[in-house]
């Protein structure tokens, strides 16, 4: 218990339940939902028709459309943006998106717009997204937000219609989980390799229900756009949310954004944030430990996220899984991914290899493969697709000369988009095809019908594309050409 100035006692409370109870417009009373305020609402094109056809139809404006952004992201296709979206589906949700946001007086930015990109990238880059917020998004993957200490999630069509509606959403509170990672990552090792560990541990139901607060030494240690690739995929075990508290890591990250508090606003905002940590005695419903000095390069063998291992390891034999939903799971996946039970990973070949996602789509994944690719060449009968999540980090790339690497190394060089991670726009596998992905979701057909998928980090996408499999930059030192320092490179380190 800790005393207040006023000499209450207070409970010790989680950095989530801080910000929960700063946002609870009214308490439910008994199994009732408390009613929670929303400071940001991201939209794109896939969820927000209907919410928007609901507004309409109740004769209602969006109440607060400036804490309202919307972009165009699943639909768009990566090359030849100034011509009209071929895909008749894609492009009236684009068409749509488009009318709606003029409509509703919604900010928007549309393709090709210097702003424009995925919805989880460009929030944060905009400085939209602060510590103890709470952010909603009609995707998944709104818990990438959690890295700057907000409390983002995911919602349904009908709860962006509500948020649209009244910037409020009625929720139940979420139980708490703490993932503690002390210790230092290795040289290679990345933030993708430890959050590929911690489902493959906890399982992708592991996280049902509860918001994960990553904390401990090796997250401290970790980059904005490290702690992003972490907190984006929370979801993938499950988790309604991910979140770490923010330090001078993200204030130095947010300063100067077009959006941060200026002036003697931003010293107020940072007094402010500082107060957004979870109490030393406060109680967690749940803790798991890791130790990041164990962890490894981690990719995926199978057809969910927790389907993964070190890889330096071998597909597994589902014959030797003792729990028999699982040993189902791994046979099922095995098929599909055309695998032999004993092949070492490293021997798994692959056709294509996608770099871009919202969780490894940022100018440091970009900077930490070009690394690698610098003076290889992507090996024969494999394509690599560079897809930056933003335009923004687009043009960042290429004020250091980035694209140019990807380019020389015999990569494209595409504009921002989700493209790959998800087969809703022309970037897809075919039928068959093999993919190493820096994306979050390894399910069947995500990337295109048949197509299958290797979830990798940024690192071990760029070395399985020289090598042809799938690979860490460490293999590349026994290659012909320039060794890459895997000691300085990579999403992980600071
Ligand atoms: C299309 C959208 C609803 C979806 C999500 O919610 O995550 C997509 O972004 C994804 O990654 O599968
Ligand atoms: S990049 Fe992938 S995971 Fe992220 S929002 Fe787009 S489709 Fe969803």
């Amino acid at each position: 218990m800790t005393t207040t100035d006023q000499g209450r006692t207070e409970k010790p409370r989680t950095l989530a339940e801080k910000v929960w109870e700063s946002h609870t417009v009214r308490r439910g009373e008994g199994a009732e939902p408390d009613l929670l305020y929303i400071d940001l609402h991201l939209v794109h094109e896939v969820t927000s028709p209907q919410a928007f056809d609901g507004l309409r139809l109740a004769g209602r404006p969006v109440r607060r459309p400036d804490l309202t952004i919307a972009t165009e992201d699943h639909n768009v296709p990566t090359v030849d943006i100034d011509l009209p979206i071929a895909d008749p589906v894609s492009r009236t949700q684009v068409d749509t998106l488009r009318r709606n946001c003029a409509e509703f007086g919604v900010r928007l930015h549309p393709m090709g717009d210097a702003e424009q990109g995925i919805v989880h990238v460009i929030g944060p880059q905009l400085g939209l997204t602060q510590p103890g917020m709470t952010v909603v998004c009609g995707d998944s993957h709104t818990s990438t937000h959690g890295a700057f200490g907000a409390m983002a999630f995911g919602i349904g069509t009908s709860e962006v219609e509500h948020v649209l509606a009244t910037q409020t959403l009625p929720l139940r509170p979420f139980k708490t989980m703490a993932i503690t990672i002390d210790g230092e990552l290795r040289p290679g090792v990345t933030a993708k390799d430890v959050i590929l560990a911690v489902i493959a541990k906890i399982g992708t139901g592991g996280g049902q229900g509860y918001v994960l607060e990553y904390r401990g030494s090796a997250i401290e240690a970790l980059s904005m756009e490290a702690r992003m690739t972490i907190c984006n995929m929370s979801i993938e075990a499950g988790a309604r949310a991910g979140m770490i508290a923010p330090d001078e890591v993200t204030f130095e990250y947010l300063k100067g954004r077009p959006h941060a508090p200026s002036g003697a606003d931003w010293d107020a905002a940072v007094a402010n944030w500082r107060e957004l940590r979870t109490d030393a005695d406060a109680d967690f419903d749940t803790e798991v430990r890791l130790d990041a000095a164990e962890l490894t390069p981690f990719v995926t063998w199978g057809t969910n996220p927790g389907q993964g291992l070190p890889l330096h390891g071998r597909v597994p034999d589902p014959e030797q899984i003792a729990d028999e939903s699982e040993r189902f799971a791994a046979e099922k996946a095995l098929s599909y991914m055309d695998l032999e039970p004993g092949t070492p990973l490293r021997e798994i070949s692959v056709d294509t290899v996608f770099l871009g996602s919202c969780t490894n789509g940022r100018i440091e994944d970009l900077r930490s493969a070009a690394e690698v690719l610098r003076g290889h060449r992507v090996a024969d009968g494999v394509r690599m697709l560079v897809v930056p999540g933003s335009m923004r980090v687009r043009k960042a790339a290429e004020a250091e000369g980035l694209d140019e690497v990807f380019t020389a190394a015999g990569a494209e060089w595409r504009q921002a988009g989700c493209s790959m991670c998800l087969g809703m726009n022309p970037d897809q596998l075919k039928p068959g095809e093999r993919s190493a992905s820096t994306s979050n979701r390894n399910f069947e057909g995500r990337q295109g019908k048949g197509g299958r998928t290797h979830l990798v980090s940024p690192l071990v996408a760029a070395a399985t594309a020289v090598r042809g499999t799938l690979s860490s930059p460490e293999d590349l030192l026994s290659t012909a050409g320039a060794a890459p320092d895997t000691a300085t490179a990579g999403n992980g380190a600071r």
